[in-house]
């Protein structure tokens, strides 16, 4: 952890919405409030006036004065009031518990809220009594809440600034709050600095006065260093979202503290290379290419999420040698496309396109020409991979025979045949549906030579990448009627967003189902695909696991034991020796220590002792060959 640079200044923080995450006086409403008919109207009002009090709209002893009016709340709510708030302080603050027990004395918690709930909930950081100053409640004989005490600066107008007057703090002092009146001591000359506090609540007008705003206490522990508990903010780090991925994504990535921008359809190379500075997540679907030139541009990337199967899209090589680890969803849409295809082979056996066209153009074609069961026919797959050999149970279930061609070696699922050749696969085949993923190698694997293959009538379906297959040569059969059909789902070139239109020689012909890569746009695909890639990506930055990862080394690594550090580093020998010879020299303890490396980069992960001196850190950085260095807590 870093050390402080310089004495603490004194840290003034408000309680409501800023320690806490709400707002006492609200929260003691609806405590006292619990079974009264009117419940929900008047905790609205108390809300209100909560909030105009706060943004400087309303005097702040009139807001204060008509909230307590409302409240219709007794001595014997306190307790349950503070129970409630124990549980509602702020996550950053919880967090950093630590942090606040390491410098009693520098804290003070000054706020309009009341004393008898406050005291409380901040002595379990440490805080004591005579470091809050807050408002005192009076009661009636009865016990009920009456007002507050006359007497107390921190009731009248201004009473922040006078409160600080008294306390007289010699050295810096630095104000965090989310309302007006912590602005105001700033704005009196009293506070050295204030930060408007956002991770509650943001008010435009506070954080327009703002020294800085705050997403989190992290962020200022950061800026400030001071110990922490995180190794680094987690709302600095930046997601930029392409190509509309569930919304589920933004929310499990905004929920984890990650700043989340979202770009609806997808950017073109120059567009993205714009964008892409200080990202350190990027999240695409199948249609962004990340390039060399986007990789180059990227200088705080440490993820790319591909929220779909397919990665040929993503230079997978130029991102292992930055140290980007790529994770995609690789089965989350697989029966997505397996259910696709079965429908595609059917509408095709039944020349359904062209019979639904012209029925919306009137015409009615009665008739059983060219149309066939798929019982019994030879479905031809090539590429038996999770989607190809899904389809092969699939299809086998409803009577059709399989054959598979795919260029490693697969399990041969059911009756399915293997093929040894394309052209053997392609000679025997009533239906031909491709499933290879889109590397380089594989463009224009279903050329003219190939469709010449094929058995006359046959049908195609390309539901895996457009540039697999010749389009033009696919059109020429489909003209001469060589082929019976053809179901296409992706494109050479694709739309970017649903606003360009579709340009194809595929579109007018007979018995041609076109599609707009929907393969695996299903609400369910959607859904799981958006869980799955936030959580590996969420796991590698937060315990440096890889597992899963396209193109990491795939560690699956125990809980973290004391601080872990992660170092990736282009895979020539001896780095492993240097690593460990900086730990030795600089006598740390290694209490776990694991390598994997593939054919570009190693991956080293080492945990250690928390004792250790910094010099450490910047001596590991430093070692020949580092790609990319980071330190976990
Ligand atoms: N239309 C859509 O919306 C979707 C399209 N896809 C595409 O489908 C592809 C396949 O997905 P999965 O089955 O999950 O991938 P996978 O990686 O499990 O299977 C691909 C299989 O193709 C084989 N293969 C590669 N090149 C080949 C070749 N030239 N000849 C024969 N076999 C070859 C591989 O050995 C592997 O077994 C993805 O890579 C993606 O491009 C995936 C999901 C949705
Ligand atoms: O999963 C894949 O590889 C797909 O092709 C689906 O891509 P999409 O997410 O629809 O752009």
């Amino acid at each position: 952890m870093p050390e402080p640079t310089q004495p603490l200044p004194y840290l003034i923080i408000d309680f409501d919405s800023t320690f806490t995450q709400v707002e006492g006086l609200d929260e003691l409403a609806d405590i006292a409030l619990e079974g009264h008919s009117d419940r929900e109207k008047v905790v609205a009002e108390i809300r209100a006036l909560t909030d105009r009090g706060m943004s400087g709209e309303l005097k702040f002893s009139e807001s204060l004065k008509q909230r307590l009016a409302l409240l219709p709340a007794y001595r014997r709510h306190l307790g349950p009031l503070v129970a409630r708030l124990k549980g509602k302080v702020s996550e950053s603050i919880v967090r950093n518990r630590a942090f606040f027990e390491q410098f009693p004395g520098r804290v003070y918690i000054v706020s309009s809220g009341f004393r008898e709930f406050i005291e409380p909930v901040v002595a379990e950081f440490g805080i004591g009594p005579d470091f809050v100053l807050a408002n005192t409640f009076t009661f009636d004989a009865e016990g009920r809440i009456t007002g507050f005490d006359p007497e107390n600066v921190l009731s009248r107008d201004g009473g922040k600034i006078e409160q600080l007057r008294r306390l007289d703090l010699s050295g810096d002092v630095y104000v965090l709050g989310d309302g007006y009146t912590d602005y105001q001591i700033r704005e009196a000359g009293l506070a050295n600095r204030f930060y408007a506090f956002t991770e509650n609540v943001t008010r435009d007008a506070v954080v327009a006065r703002a020294d800085e705003v705050l997403p989190t206490f992290d962020e200022f522990l950061y800026q400030n260093k001071l110990p922490m508990t995180l190794s680094y903010p987690k709302n600095r780090i930046k997601v930029l979202l392409l190509e509309n991925p569930d919304a589920r994504a933004a929310e499990l990535f905004r929920q984890e503290g990650y700043q989340v921008d979202t770009v609806p359809g997808g950017l073109d190379e120059d567009e993205l290379v714009q964008q892409i500075e200080g990202v350190s997540i990027l999240g695409i679907r199948s249609k962004t290419q990340v390039t060399p030139r986007v990789l180059e541009a990227a200088n705080r990337l440490i993820a790319v999420g591909a929220f779909c199967i397919g990665t040929n899209q993503i230079d997978l090589t130029g991102c292992m040698q930055k140290g980007v680890a790529v994770f995609n969803a690789p089965f989350s849409n697989t029966r997505s496309v397996v259910e696709l295809a079965l429908g595609e082979i059917i509408m095709l056996a039944r020349r359904i396109p062209e019979k639904s066209a012209k029925m919306h153009d009137g015409e009615w074609d009665k008739s059983a020409k060219g149309s066939f069961e798929i019982r019994g026919k030879k479905l031809g797959i090539i590429g038996y991979g999770n989607i190809g050999s899904q389809l092969s149970v699939v299809a086998e279930a409803i009577g059709m025979q399989v054959l598979y061609y795919d260029v490693a070696e697969k399990l041969q699922l059911g009756n399915a045949t293997k093929c040894r050749t394309l052209p053997e696969l392609l000679q025997q085949a009533d239906i031909v549906t491709l499933h290879v993923d889109g590397r380089a190698a594989n463009i224009n694997l279903i050329g003219a030579a190939e469709l010449a293959l094929m058995k006359p009538g046959a049908l195609l379906l390309n539901n895996s990448r457009g540039h697999i297959v010749d389009v033009p040569a696919l059109a020429a059969v489909l003209r001469s009627g060589h082929l019976g059909g053809a179901a296409v789902d992706v494109f050479p070139y694709e739309p970017k967003t649903n606003q360009e239109s579709f340009e194809s020689e595929l579109r007018g012909l007979p018995n041609v189902l076109l599609t707009p890569h929907i393969g695996g746009s299903t609400a369910e695909a959607q859904r799981n695909i958006a869980e799955f890639v936030p959580e590996r990506i969420m796991q590698y930055v937060n315990s440096g696991n890889t597992q899963q990862s396209v193109n990491f080394p795939n560690i699956q690594l125990p809980e973290q034991q004391a601080h872990r550090l992660i170092h990736i580093h282009h895979n020539v020998p001896g780095v492993l020796a240097r690593i460990n010879n900086v730990l030795a020299e600089r006598h740390v303890n290694i209490l776990g220590q694991y390598l994997k490396t593939n054919e570009h980069i190693g991956y080293v992960i080492t945990d250690i002792d928390k004792e250790y001196e910094p010099e450490v850190i910047g001596e590991l950085k430093q070692v020949e060959h580092t790609i990319k260095f980071r330190v976990l807590y």
